[in-house]
């Protein structure tokens, strides 16, 4: 009998996270555990890839009479669009599902925050369940955090709106392209900067290259990356004050995904961008230094370019940031990190931000 390794319990729910290699095989029987209440249909969404891959063996699991419905979705960032979101809308209802529906992400942070924005909106809220198929979504799958990007912004769109569970079956990373593990590294190694400068430490000394991760090294990666999330979720489920932690390394990040056309970098990258840029932002604001080199130099052997592209303007990516969540007042306000694991959420002068634009990213 498989138990949850980790549980969420936030300020409006409770929910277990399974973690284990072939969990897929054990979908209906896991999701069925996780409910409160029966569900009266259950509609997977999926991308192409990951449906191509896992659509059949996740559907295997279901018995004849309560077999899913199916919908899926282009791969990649612009499927977080008012197109996709619509067409889902519609697929629901042409399916009749009611309120007692649950809705099944599968796949990566694009597929979680997508159905999970479906399943906030549709009818005002139904239930699902995230099955992340990606090494980023470890961090996408778990919190609540729903939604679509604007041409404007990343995630200018959505709603908080906690799972009933998350099962992640690790197995599935097994067809992942190194270019995902990358992206998804990136925010393992947030979790570390920001809460547990240890964890870095252990992860540089386990993992030298993505191809070589043994299975347990991965399972515990994933477990120890996801309870520096859930904890923080825990006490703060709605960004009211911690949970902006978070986003360490992302008001550049996005700035960068939206300022290149969405899908051009992975999210991952421009956030170890913007985690550099914040590292030396941090320094220029509390005028100290923090001993980031050799995770560079590690983040560098496991093929990271932490350079701001050079296709971005500086006046443009400013005025993105200006429009970041985290933004108030008409402030933009940056995660600095006072010391290694100890985060701040400060604001900072626009000309800081682009003197040192100008100099980190020789950006015109
Ligand atoms: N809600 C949150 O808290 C949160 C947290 C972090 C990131 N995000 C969001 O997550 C998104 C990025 O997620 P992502 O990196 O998982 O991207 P993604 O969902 O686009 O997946 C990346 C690529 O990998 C493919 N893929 C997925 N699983 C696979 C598998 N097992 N084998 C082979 N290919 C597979 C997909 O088809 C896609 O092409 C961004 O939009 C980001 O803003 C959200
Ligand atoms: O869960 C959070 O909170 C995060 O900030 C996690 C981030 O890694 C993630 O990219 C999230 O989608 C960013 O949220 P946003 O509020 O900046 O859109
Ligand atoms: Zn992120």
């Amino acid at each position: 009998m498989t138990s949850p390794r980790l549980l969420v319990n936030s300020e409006t729910t409770k929910y277990p996270i399974y973690i284990d290699t072939d969990l897929r095989y054990q979908t209906y029987e896991l999701i069925n555990k996780s409910l409160d209440k029966k569900a009266s249909a259950f509609i997977i969404i999926a991308d192409d890839t990951v449906a191509g891959l896992y659509l059949d063996e996740i559907v295997q699991s279901f018995p004849a009479e309560n077999k899913p419905y199916v919908a899926t979705v282009p791969s990649g960032e612009a499927s977080k669009s008012f197109e996709q979101y619509e067409r889902l809308l519609t697929e629901c209802l042409k399916n009749g599902l009611d309120r007692q529906a649950v809705i099944i992400a599968l796949g990566g942070g694009v597929t979680g925050d997508l159905a999970g924005f479906v399943a906030a909106s549709y009818m005002r809220g139904v239930r699902y369940v995230q099955m992340p198929s990606t090494l980023l979504a470890h961090d996408s799958s778990v919190g609540g955090k729903t939604g679509i990007n604007h041409p404007l912004g990343k995630n200018l769109i959505g709603a908080f709106h906690p799972p009933s569970a998350v099962i992640y079956d690790s197995g599935m990373l097994n067809t992942l392209p190194e270019k995902e593990w990358r992206s998804g590294f990136a925010e393992v190694i947030k979790h570390g900067f920001i809460a547990d400068p240890s964890f870095i430490k252990w992860v540089e000394e386990n993992i030298q290259s993505f191809k070589s991760i043994k299975t347990d090294v991965l399972n515990e990666l994933l477990r120890r990356s996801i309870k520096v999330k859930a904890e923080i979720v825990e006490k703060d489920e709605k960004e009211q004050g911690i949970r902006a932690f978070l986003n360490f390394g992302h008001t550049l990040a996005h700035s960068i995904e939206a300022e290149l056309g969405y899908g051009r970098m992975t999210h991952g990258e421009a956030v170890a961008v913007g985690m550099l840029f914040a590292l030396k932002l941090s320094e220029k604001v509390y005028k100290h230094s923090l001993e980031y080199e050799s995770t560079c130099k590690y983040m560098n052997t496991l093929g990271y370019r932490l350079e701001i592209p050079a296709e971005c303007n500086r006046d443009r990516l400013l005025e993105r940031m200006k429009l970041d969540k985290k933004a108030s007042y008409k402030q933009i306000n940056f995660v600095l990190l006072k010391e290694l694991g100890h985060p701040e959420l400060l604001p900072v002068k626009e000309n800081d931000i682009s003197e040192l634009l100008k100099k980190e990213g020789n950006l015109k």
